[in-house]
């Protein structure tokens, strides 16, 4: 049920609506008549929904949190090598992290997240204008990488609707920023779906299709979701990195001959977002026309 400030990233397709906001306002608190197209039947049954009152008693051990990567560590010669197996560990068994001390000031992060919550106040009016011009607005498509802003308005049935549905992201990397504390984020992770909390100053980085598929699988695209709140809104920025159209991708020689079998096939980008287009939008499905040797 989010909205989405215009995405070049198809893939991640959330529910198509002219404006959610709009349409949370209309519903009211109870939200009682929401429309079919956002109820999701299959989420009623054994999905805990993201409450704000919830008690945060399920900390669990440290396979129950995305890991932390510290860039300061990772560019001390002291720590680097501790850190960067980390990094690679969590790229390999999570596809996804959390960088502290990424280098980019709290100031700008901060105004990133006032800008946001001032563009989502905007009449839906004013808020048309940049949507045919996303350049304008964020930078996007520079040097192949894009941007798309997410509003998960607040729902009291926050178990029957879902944010965005489950999806892989299809390029390279994703950073996103959570704009609140309001946690909605969730990646698939031995078949059970786990919470990624917000941190503060951090940024979520996760890995995109296109390099699972260099990587000949060793790093792992994961599929994740949004799940809406009940009483407060949510708000998030998403940086894609990915290949230009015309760069081929499939599985690097080096990582292939080091694992003794290619796992992926090779096409252009371009062409893998055209079958990932085509595909039914359904967790990590689309991935399976990639595989070799099934
Ligand atoms: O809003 C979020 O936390 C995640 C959004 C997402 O998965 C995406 O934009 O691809
Ligand atoms: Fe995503």
């Amino acid at each position: 049920m989010a909205e989405v400030v215009r995405s070049s990233e198809s893939w991640a397709r959330s529910l198509p609506s002219e404006n959610v906001q709009a349409l949370a306002q209309e519903l009211g608190d109870t939200c009682m008549d929401i429309p079919q197209m956002y109820i999701r039947p299959e989420l009623d049954v054994g999905v805990k929904a993201i409450c704000d009152d919830d008690d945060d008693d399920d900390k669990g051990g440290s396979d129950d949190k995305v890991p932390i990567i510290d860039m300061n560590r990772l560019l001390d010669p002291n720590f680097s090598l501790e850190e960067s197996a980390k990094l690679h560990s969590a790229c390999m068994n999570w596809g996804f992290f959390q960088v502290v001390n990424h280098g980019v000031c709290d100031e700008v992060i901060e105004k990133i997240k006032v800008d946001l919550e001032e563009f989502f106040k905007l009449p839906l009016k004013e808020k048309e204008v940049f949507a045919p011009l996303p350049e304008v607005l964020c930078g996007i498509f520079k040097d192949h990488q894009s941007m798309r802003m997410n509003y998960y308005p607040p729902c009291p049935k926050a178990n029957q609707v879902l944010g965005i549905n489950p999806h892989t992201d299809a390029g390279g990397l994703t950073l996103l920023l959570q704009v609140r504390d309001v946690q909605g984020l969730q990646i698939k992770r031995k078949g059970k779906w786990l919470p990624v909390e917000p941190l503060e100053h951090a940024l979520v980085v996760n890995i995109g299709d296109a390099l699972e598929i260099l990587t000949n699988g060793a790093y792992a695209s994961v599929e994740h979701r949004v799940m809406v709140n009940n009483k407060k809104e949510r708000l998030s920025i998403a940086a894609y990195h990915s290949p230009s159209f015309d760069k081929i991708i499939g599985p690097l020689p080096e990582l292939v001959q080091g694992s003794g079998k290619e796992y992926y096939k090779t096409m252009k980008y371009e062409k893998y977002l055209e079958f990932q287009f085509l595909a039914k939008v359904e967790g990590k499905n689309h991935m399976e026309f990639m595989k070799l040797n099934k």
